[in-house]
């Protein structure tokens, strides 16, 4: 009998407890979709049916005339901003309310992970971002042009000296070679040849950082954004030793090596190092886009900078960009396989401009090449939603017939729908279709920016948006000037995405061919 009363209270509590989590929305007047208790909106993609970007795709298209949705990831309720007007709202004039991301990783368990800017919070934040952002300017990037060329260069001659006309590839392992052999130079001044080196040590230590198509991997993060408790109790870190150890060893040696030659660095953790001891030479210009960025500049910030700050902030660089990068590369390919008449007029622009590859300006300007890229992250964009942490109080003021006032309390977090955005017919005619003109210089004007957002949004977007662009044009110059990209007999059309993965990415593999061009 005792038992009995037990078991009908637990359930009784269990009910009261799941029926408080799951209106946590109704009760702020907030509409949502059909949620399942306990999985919330997220039960497809713990199964593996559908993808997370087809999740959030799902729901931001439950209601066509709302401007905010509300969702729950398992227990976790987010409010998805579905109108880009309330998106530069929040995200852009009252950015002070929405400083941080949500804590995705366990400070304590990640030491890697815990001090790189997307991680960081509030004034640690402003002052890393204000600090960090000199890595990017115009001269850098410009500086980095014949470091990038020269691993396309070497990329492109390793297939052209294989046999055959068409030569099958992998474009995401490929990919993932190019950006490993041109970062790790660029960002740790370490020469790699991943592609003819099969197992560098470099490219596998990217691959484990990434790998969130990693089922382990993916429960653990899971974990970390939903349950910190237990990953904290289990000691469970995402990352784990040998990838912590790998890279703050080779910040640590690389600050030996100056301290003994006082060698000139030129890559961007030599530089950092070098602005740590007082050279200073990330100092001489300053990135005009961020006010906030602005407001915290301190001649000093990077002296405060330890070991372990520098490493965390590489390492985000180099996981940034192993993953987006090739990712982006491989749409990118996939695309002009399937497209070949816009692949045929990219290709007459590159062979229009071939002298004028090692000019920065001419490279970073074709405008055909441009238009294909922006495409591309339109439709792929790799992050498919990016979030913000309530860190003041905040009150969406009601502006359409039935919206009442919502009044976010700290602690809660919004979630900006990229992908979604990017699909939606309301801003881009006829979705789904692979269309650079709406790039053009005439038709540009008319995407609304904030239903644009390959790299987020506000003074949190990016860091690395320039030098992604960078080594993405100089790869496909080079690849299009002697190679067409086409399709093979194991090419998946239409492309299958990977819903393993909690980014954009394609699935298991994605196979192409090169075909090598006849030069005239
Ligand atoms: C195609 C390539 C890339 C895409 C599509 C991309 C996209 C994004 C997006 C959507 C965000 C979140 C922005 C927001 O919340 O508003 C972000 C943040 C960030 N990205 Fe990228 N990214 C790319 C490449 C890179 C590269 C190559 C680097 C570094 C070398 C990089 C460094 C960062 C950093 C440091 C942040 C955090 C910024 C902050 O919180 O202040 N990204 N990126």
């Amino acid at each position: 009998m005792l038992g009995t009363t037990t078991s009908i209270c637990s359930v009784f509590i269990l009910f009261i407890l799941l029926l408080r989590i799951y209106t946590y929305w109704y009760r702020k007047k907030v509409k949502t979709g059909h949620v399942t208790p306990i999985f919330g909106d997220t039960l497809y993609v713990l199964l593996g049916i559908e993808s997370f970007p087809e999740m959030i795709q799902k729901i931001y298209n439950k209601s066509q005339d709302i401007r905010y949705i509300g969702t729950y990831q398992l227990h976790m309720p987010l409010l998805l901003i579905r109108s880009p007007e309330l998106i530069k709202e929040m995200c852009v004039r009252d950015f002070d309310h929405f400083l941080d991301h949500r804590p995705m990783i366990n400070e304590d368990l990640d030491k890697l992970w815990a001090k790189n800017l997307s991680s960081l919070k509030g004034n640690s934040w402003k002052k890393s971002r204000s600090a960090f952002s000199p890595s990017f300017t115009g001269s850098k990037l410009k500086s980095m042009l014949p470091s990038t060329c020269r691993a396309a260069e070497s990329f492109v001659q390793y297939f052209l000296s294989r046999v055959g006309d068409v030569v099958e590839v992998d474009c995401k392992d490929i990919y993932s070679r190019y950006v490993t052999n041109s970062v790790a130079s660029l960002i740790y001044g370490i020469q790699t040849d991943s592609l003819v080196d099969q197992t560098n040590e470099f490219h596998y230590m990217g691959r484990e950082a990434s790998g969130v198509n990693n089922m382990k991997k993916r429960i653990v993060l899971f974990l970390h954004q939903l349950f910190p408790e237990i990953a904290k109790f289990f000691q469970m870190s995402f990352f784990g030793k040998e990838i912590d150890d790998f890279f703050i060893n080779i910040v640590k040696h690389k600050m030996k090596l100056l301290e003994e030659e006082n060698m000139k660095q030129t890559d961007i953790v030599g530089l950092l190092l070098e602005a740590r001891m007082g050279q200073d030479t990330l100092a001489e210009e300053t990135d005009q886009t961020h006010a906030v960025e602005n407001r915290v500049k301190g001649k000093d910030i990077h002296q405060y900078l330890t070991d372990i700050d520098i490493a965390s902030q590489a390492f985000v660089y180099f996981n940034a960009s192993y993953e987006t990068i090739s990712s982006t590369l491989s749409f990118m390919s996939y695309e002009l396989a399937v497209n070949p008449e816009i692949q045929n007029k990219l290709i007459q622009e590159i062979d229009n401009n071939k002298d004028l590859t090692q000019n920065f300006d001419a490279v970073m300007e074709m405008p055909y090449l441009d238009m294909v890229i922006s495409e591309t992250l339109r439709k792929w964009p790799n992050t498919p939603a990016t979030d913000r942490f309530v860190t003041k109080p905040y009150t969406i003021q009601p502006t359409l017939p039935g919206e009442e006032p919502v009044h976010l309390e700290i602690g809660d977090n919004i979630l900006v729908p990229i992908f979604a955005l990017h699909r939606d017919p309301k801003y881009y005619a006829d979705p789904e279709r692979f269309d650079p003109e709406r790039f053009s210089p005439e038709n540009r004007k008319n995407i609304n920016p904030f239903a644009y957002l390959p790299f987020g949004v506000g003074p949190r977007r990016c860091l690395g948006m320039r030098f992604a662009l960078l080594q993405i044009k100089v790869a496909f110059i080079h690849i299009l000037s002697k190679f067409e990209i086409v399709p093979v007999e194991k090419t998946d059309i239409p492309l299958k995405i990977s819903r393993l993965s909690l980014t954009l990415t394609s699935g298991e593999s994605l196979t192409l061919g090169l075909k090598k061009r006849i030069q005239r």
